[in-house]
């Protein structure tokens, strides 16, 4: 059976968020060292590469990533089709069913080089919340690092978004994807306390 990996490779050149912490893999405790065996250590941002935003990343007193909901990153998800607009609110998928759909993953082509982080986006408008929830989404993927414009500090399409509780997935890799229904896998790590976690997102049909 064929699965579709829609995560961004983890490297040293993944880029991220301006002043964030880039991924850093290093064999901390070699095999010369400890005599059996090459142990690895990992540095990295949240926000680098595929992953999901757990409420405590916008919210002081939002759930943490062990205490997410994990059926909503297992289970059938519709992919659709937005590019070419500079942001997507409400009137872009009124023409599009979205009947029996809780995972939405929007395919927006707006991150354009993989190797640079983008200068700008395509970011949710504030009246697409209530409209998915009204659908029924509970959990929304994108192929850009945020929901939101990149300089915003408020945030209205997180904030939006967790107001209505649909769930956040962001920096999707969706190119070679075309729209449709699939099934989707990407569960977030058992972390303590975090903001959210790195996935390895997949898609099957
Ligand atoms: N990593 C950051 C560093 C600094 C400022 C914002 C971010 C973000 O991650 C914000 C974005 N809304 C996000 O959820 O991915
Ligand atoms: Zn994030
Ligand atoms: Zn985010």
């Amino acid at each position: 059976m064929k699965l579709y990996d829609i995560s961004r490779p983890l490297t040293k050149a993944t880029p991220t968020w301006p002043g964030d912490t880039a991924f850093q893999y290093t064999v901390n405790w070699p095999k010369s060292e400890s005599g059996s065996v090459n142990v690895g250590k990992l540095v990295m941002s949240i926000h680098t590469g595929t992953h999901v935003d757990a409420p405590f990343h916008f919210d002081d007193h939002g759930k943490t990533t062990l205490e997410l909901p994990l059926d909503l990153y297992v289970g059938a998800a519709r992919v659709v089709d937005v590019s070419g607009r500079a942001s997507i609110g409400a009137d872009d998928l009124a023409g599009i069913d979205l009947s029996g759909v809780t995972r939405l993953l929007l395919k927006t082509m707006s991150w354009s080089e993989p190797e640079t982080f983008p200068a700008e986006i395509c970011y949710l408008r504030p009246d697409l919340p209530p409209f998915l929830a009204e659908k029924g989404i509970r959990l929304l993927g994108l192929d850009v690092p945020s929901v939101d414009p990149l300089e915003s500090k408020e945030l209205p399409a997180h904030h939006g978004l967790h107001q209505h509780g649909i769930y956040i997935l962001e920096g999707l890799l969706l190119d070679a994807i075309e729209p449709g229904d699939y099934e989707l896998i990407a569960l977030p790590l058992a972390l303590s306390g975090a903001d959210g976690s790195p996935v390895r997102a997949v898609l099957r049909r």
